[in-house]
């Protein structure tokens, strides 16, 4: 009796040590860019950090099926789309024909994904963070389950218990279902299936003119398929100033795409080989099918925190599903953080890196920051759309008096030598102050140059301050100064 309640001692004692060995200091569940980078700054800031990540492969959405694919097949396809229709104007012959190699297309896309994905696993090793191949749930205030996924490479072998003072929630989003239209990533797709078609479909038709709908659409009408944006609103472009989602309308226009808005998709159903969508004009309650071999289904994304049993502590979800913090990232319990898509602002990867540096911050110093207002948004088609700050249409709503400067790219001499002039630069300003509130773009490589408005706007620069600014010569970003001396005196070179 004696002995086996020694032996039990002697367990027991032994099972306390195994859990003492996975106490952390923080634990991250989610290791997309919210979640990785979270734990990489909470490691460098001295805390013991340990990442739970489910899907067999860190970087998240935007590292495997978002970001970095996109940018992949939007690059290379756009660079297909210039040899096979531009070349010859630019004095390059091709000898013979120019193909599209769907295989080695996407082989390239999958190459990048595992190369970045790999390298956040050796981001870990180097600062040091813990990381847990499998699904992190709630099992009080400060534990988390860990438990095998299964069909996940290298998932964790056994359930595990992580006992942890602070806990960052990074469980990001998932694509947003249409009622009563069934996903089958063949033939009726989300941005997922849409990244690995195997086949170029000669229709693709797309719910939604949202940013997935027009940079896929892009993807495919270069490559060679006819794509029609079905979108319920009179307007694309999701959050775009409205002047600029007018003109981004005509140059996907121009480009091929066809969009029929203010239309409503009443149902969209695969026949074999094909999809038919029933859709109707909200307008004139005119009805029509539309018949494509692939229908991409991009309405939006919804928070996930599927398997993370928030329930069980009392995590407060509100009616989008958003998991509800105060400004200092903080669930209901101070000491569970949460960022990224599954709770409020913009789904964004920037926006998710910025909180989750902000959030590790916050853990150590009480203090974090990151400023709402000017967030990037990038539309990577080609010309690339880019804005940051208020649009026309929320200076207005608010009643803030504004001026606007802008300056066209076929007045810039870089873009004229690059053969590439399509867009403007738009800089908004305060009418009395002359700082900068918004800036929108529509042009080559206007996804880099709105860096330099965020830079302005986050100093308060006024549009004087920038044109001041000496930009080289010839570049792009030449434009963004001459907009800016637009807006409060006249441009030079226009
Ligand atoms: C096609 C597409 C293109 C995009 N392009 C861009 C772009 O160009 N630029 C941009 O800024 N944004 C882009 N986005 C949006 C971007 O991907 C997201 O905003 C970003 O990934 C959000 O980061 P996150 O860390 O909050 O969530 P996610 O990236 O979704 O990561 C969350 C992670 O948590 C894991 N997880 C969830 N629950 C659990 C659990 N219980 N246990 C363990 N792990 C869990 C998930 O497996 C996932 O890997 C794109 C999205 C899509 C779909
Ligand atoms: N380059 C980037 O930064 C990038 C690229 C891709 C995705 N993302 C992010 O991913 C998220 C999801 O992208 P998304 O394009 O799916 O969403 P989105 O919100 O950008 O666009 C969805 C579009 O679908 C329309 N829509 C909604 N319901 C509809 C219906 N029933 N019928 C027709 N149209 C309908 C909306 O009016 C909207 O224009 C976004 O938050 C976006 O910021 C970002």
């Amino acid at each position: 009796m004696l002995r086996s309640l020694i032996n039990r001692r002697t367990f027991s004692s032994s099972a306390l040590r195994l859990a003492a060995k996975k106490q952390h200091d923080v634990v991250v569940i989610g290791g997309g860019p919210g979640g990785y980078v979270a734990a990489i700054k909470a490691a460098q800031l001295g805390f013991d950090t340990a990442c739970v990540e489910k899907r067999g492969r860190l970087g998240g959405t935007c590292l495997n099926v978002g970001c970095i694919p996109s940018k992949a097949l939007l690059n290379n396809s756009h660079l297909y789309h210039q040899m096979k229709s531009d070349a010859k104007n630019r004095g390059i012959d091709v000898k013979g024909s120019v193909e599209i190699n769907v295989e080695q297309f996407q082989k390239a896309k999958d190459t990048v994904v595992k190369q970045l994905t790999g390298g956040i696993e050796m981001l870990f090793k180097k600062n040091g963070v813990t990381y847990y191949n499998g699904n992190g749930s709630f099992e009080g205030e400060h534990s988390i389950k860990v438990t095998p996924v299964e069909g996940v490479e290298g998932t964790v072998k056994e359930e595990s218990i992580l006992e942890a003072k602070n806990i960052i929630v990074a469980t990001g989003s998932e694509v947003t279902p249409f009622p009563g239209v069934t996903i089958d990533e063949e033939r009726i797709v989300s941005s997922t299936g849409a990244l690995s078609l195997k086949e170029i479909p000669k229709r693709l038709a797309i719910i939604g003119g949202g940013i997935i709908g027009l940079e896929m659409g892009s993807v495919y009408s270069r490559i060679g398929s006819k794509v029609t944006v079905v979108e319920f609103l009179p307007k694309i472009g999701a959050s775009m100033d409205g002047e600029v989602a007018t003109s981004t309308q005509k140059f996907l226009k121009k480009q091929g795409l066809d969009f029929k808005l203010n239309t409503k998709v009443i149902s969209a159903e695969r026949k074999g080989e094909v999809v038919q969508i029933a859709v109707e004009n909200a307008k004139n309650g005119k009805q029509e099918t539309i018949e494509a071999d692939v229908l991409l289904v991009a309405i939006g994304r919804r928070p996930y925190v599927q398997g993370l049993n928030a329930e069980k502590i009392g995590l407060e979800v509100d009616k989008k599903g958003r998991l509800v913090i105060d400004e200092n990232f903080s669930s209901k319990h101070s000491h569970i953080k949460v960022i990224g898509d599954v709770t409020f602002g913009p789904m964004l990867a920037h926006k998710a890196e910025e909180e989750g540096i902000a959030a590790a911050e916050i853990l150590k110093t009480g203090h974090g920051h990151v400023n709402y207002n000017n967030i990037p948004s990038v539309m990577y088609s080609h010309p690339e759309v880019a804005w940051v700050g208020k649009t026309e249409e929320q200076l207005k709503e608010a009643g803030i008096k504004y001026k606007v400067g802008k300056f066209p790219f076929i007045a810039n001499s870089r873009a004229k030598t690059n053969l590439d002039t399509e867009g403007f630069v738009k800089i908004i300003i305060d009418a009395e102050t002359e700082r900068l509130l918004g800036a929108h773009i529509i042009g080559p490589n206007a996804g880099e140059m709105i860096a330099e408005a965020g830079l302005a706007l986050e100093y308060g620069a006024s549009a004087e301050d920038v044109s001041r600014t000496c930009h080289a010569h010839p570049t792009l970003s030449e434009a963004f100064k001459e907009a800016c001396l637009a807006a409060f005196d006249k441009p030079i070179n226009f």
